[in-house]
Formats: structure tokens, sequence, C-alpha cells
């Protein structure tokens, strides 16, 4: 048996930022919109005014300043209230493999690899622009990478679950080499003219290179990883190719966008992250006062604060759970390992850290690491 290990992470963030301010702005402009074109409706009560946002609520409940956006001006529009993004044809590569090069060809350089060194290619993300061919395979052929490459979705799971995959056909021999990449245009799935949601996302790409230890003196060794779900349609996106069958499907995007009940997710969720940290520490045989640093999901700043304080059983220490969701909002899948790529440079050799991914699903992942 193998020894898998991560050695190279790539992080590829767009140009455009939209902060809480602008984007409260561009949603009031909405909002006033609606409810002029809607006034006597509105008036006669047979349908709902719409209320502003607030930047104040959004910092609030989620501690998100600002994200990241693949095109800003379309989400911005008052008039349209989603990206506009160019139209490619089927010759050129799609947007979500253009993105997820980039944060590939980080990963590998850190590692001082080249595409051609991979054999497998995992692209594990929430919502893929296609259905098939899949973006992996579309990835694998444009890094010139040999063996195979599969699309898969875990939601917010999807960078672990990946994680997970890789390693173990690394550790049985199967493959040598493993890029797990998660390219989220989530700006494409969000309601942008719902108040409840509208600040939640934002776009990016990461990348891990995983490697057999015998190639790897350096990195972080996969020491465990353990996976989990549970349904619950708390999350939930009825997008998919049967839409235009449904007699509601084609009419109202809504039905087809992010939706959920935060509230419940929150509670529910949340118990179910802090026992599941638990039982793989206690498995893998890690005391929680040997674990160096959490690296979690980007939802939400208070959801954190409190998984943090639980499983470290206090308020964790300036840098142990370091946040990345205040810049870069919840990115879905990539989150922990913007989380993890950003803030690992400083651990030294015996040092151990959890990454820890969960959402829709419900699903949960985490993976257990040690500097070598
Ligand atoms: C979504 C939340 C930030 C919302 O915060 P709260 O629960 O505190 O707030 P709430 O929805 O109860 O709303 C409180 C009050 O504020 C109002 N309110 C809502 N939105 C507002 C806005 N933009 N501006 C001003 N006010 C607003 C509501 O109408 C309500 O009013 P009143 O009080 O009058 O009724 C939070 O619940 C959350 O983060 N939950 C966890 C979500 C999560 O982790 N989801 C996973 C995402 S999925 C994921 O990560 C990806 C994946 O799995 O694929």
């Amino acid at each position: 048996m193998h020894q898998a290990v991560i050695t190279g992470t790539g992080v590829y963030t767009p140009e455009h930022v939209i902060t809480n301010a602008e984007l409260v702005e561009a949603f009031n402009a909405y909002a006033d919109l609606f409810n002029a074109e809607n006034a006597e409706a509105i008036a006669a009560g047979e349908i709902e005014a719409k209320p502003h946002s607030s930047v104040e609520f959004i910092l609030k409940a989620s501690g998100i300043e600002q994200r990241y956006v693949m095109d800003k001006e379309g989400v911005l529009d008052p008039t349209r209230m989603y990206p506009r993004l160019r139209q490619r044809s089927d010759d050129e590569p799609g947007i979500m493999a253009e993105i997820a090069l980039d944060a590939c060809h980080k990963a590998l350089k850190m590692a001082g690899r080249t595409g051609g060194d991979v054999d497998l290619v995992i692209c594990a993300a929430s919502n893929m622009e296609r259905a098939y061919p899949a973006i992996a395979i579309e990835v694998q052929k444009l890094l010139g990478a040999g063996g195979f490459a599969f699309d898969m979705n875990v939601a917010c799971s999807s960078a672990t679950f990946g994680i997970q995959a890789a390693a173990d056909m690394i550790r049985t021999g199967s493959v040598r080499r493993a890029l797990v990449v998660n390219p989220e245009i989530t700006s494409g799935h969000l309601e942008w003219r719902d108040r409840d949601c509208h600040f939640i996302f934002g776009d990016v790409a990461t990348a891990t290179l995983i490697e057999r230890r015998e190639d790897a003196p350096h990195g972080f060794l996969i020491r465990s990883t353990r996976c989990a779900t549970e349904f619950s349609n708390n999350i939930r996106n009825n997008n998919g190719f049967l839409r235009r069958t449904r007699p509601d499907g084609v009419a109202d995007r809504r039905d087809m966008q992010f939706m959920q009940e935060g509230r419940k997710v929150f509670k529910e969720v949340l118990p179910m992250v802090a026992g599941h940290i638990h039982d793989h520490l206690t498995e893998t045989g890690v005391a929680t006062e040997d674990l160096h640093r959490l690296w979690l999901h980007q939802a939400n700043k208070s959801m954190n604060d409190f998984i943090g304080k639980k499983v470290l059983g206090r308020d964790p220490e300036p840098g142990e759970q370091p946040n990345i969701l205040q810049d870069y909002a919840n990115t879905s899948s990539a989150g922990s390992i913007i989380a993890f790529s950003k803030y690992s440079d400083d651990f030294k050799p015996g040092e151990i850290g959890l990454i820890c991914s969960f959402g829709a699903g419900y699903s949960v992942g985490s993976v257990v690491v040690e500097k070598i």
C-alpha cells in the first residue's frame, strides 16, 4: 500500500470584485424597479413589495465583505441580475476548463511537476456547465495529462470527497499522480434577485495535486479521510435536463437556482459536522491538542466560530481556524481548499491539520493531514 501526499495547491481568483455596498446598491435598484412595475398589484395586496437589502445585515449574518465573480456588470445590472459570459464555440476551451487549468498549473508549479506527470484528473464541483463530455476530460487534454479523468458532484463537499477518491486510488497503486480541481462558477446558479441569499456566493477555482509518498519528499501526508452524507432538501437546486419536461420548469428561473432554508441548515449541519470531526480525529488517533489548524468550509463566520470552539473545546487562537469567506464569500467546494492553500506555508514537519467541508446533500468530508 502506498501513502498519498498533497504536494501542491493552486487558486484561480477572478479579476472582478463586488463589495457588499455595490451588491446592495444593485439589489435595491432592482427592488425599486420591481416595486414600481408592480405598484398596482402591490397596492391591491396581490403581491408583496420587495424590501431593501442591507450591508449591515450581510456582514452580521455571514461575515462576508466582498466576493469575486467572472462577470460583474451583468450581476449588478438591475434589469438583469445574473452574469453575462462570452459565447464560446464547441472547439474552444469551456469556461470551467479554463479556470480549472489556471488553478492546476499553479498546483503543478508548486510541486515542480508538469501536466504530463499526471494520470488522474477529477473535476469535483457543485455545478457542471454541461453533462458531457466531462469537464475533467477536457482539463486532462488541455494539461497534456495521461490516464483518465471524470467529473463528480457532492456540492460543497466535492473537494474533500474528490481528495478521498484520488488518495484511495494512489494508495492502492491504480494511479501515480492526481489533480483534484474545483472550478466553481457559483454566480451562474445564485439567485441575485433574492435578498435572503444574494450575498452568499462567489466564483473561484482551486486545485490540489496528490502524489505517492515515494515521489514526494515534502508536502502534506494524507493521514486519513472520512466522508458522510445524509439526505436533506434544505439546500436544493432543481435545474437539470428534465427541467423543460416539467409544467413549471421553464416559466420561473427561481426553481432552478440555489435555494436554501438557511436557519435549518445552520441548526442541522453544525452538530453533524462537529460530531463527524470528533469521530474522525478519534479514529485516526489524533488528540485535539495535537491539531494545529482547521481549514473549514467557508459558508458563514458564526458557523465556523461555533465548529472551531466545539472541536477544540475552547475559542480558537488567531490562526488556528483561518477564514477566507470575508474576501471570497462562499465558494462552495473550493472554500476549505482556498483556506488550506493560503494558510499552510508555516507548517513544520509533524504538525497536523484538518480540512473539512460540509453542505448540500447534506454532505461532510474531512481530511487529516500531517506536514512531512
Ligand atoms: C443564510 C444566513 C446567512 C441567514 O442568516 P440568518 O439565519 O441570521 O437570517 P434570516 O434568514 O433568519 O433572516 C433574519 C431577518 O433578516 C431579514 N433579511 C434576510 N436577508 C436580508 C438582507 N439581505 N438584508 C436585510 N435583511 C435581510 C430576513 O427577512 C429576516 O427578517 P425577519 O426577522 O423580519 O423575518 C444563515 O442562516 C446561514 O448562513 N445559514 C447557513 C447556511 C449555509 O451554510 N448554507 C450552506 C450553503 S450551501 C453551500 O455551502 C454550498 C453547497 O452545499 O453546495
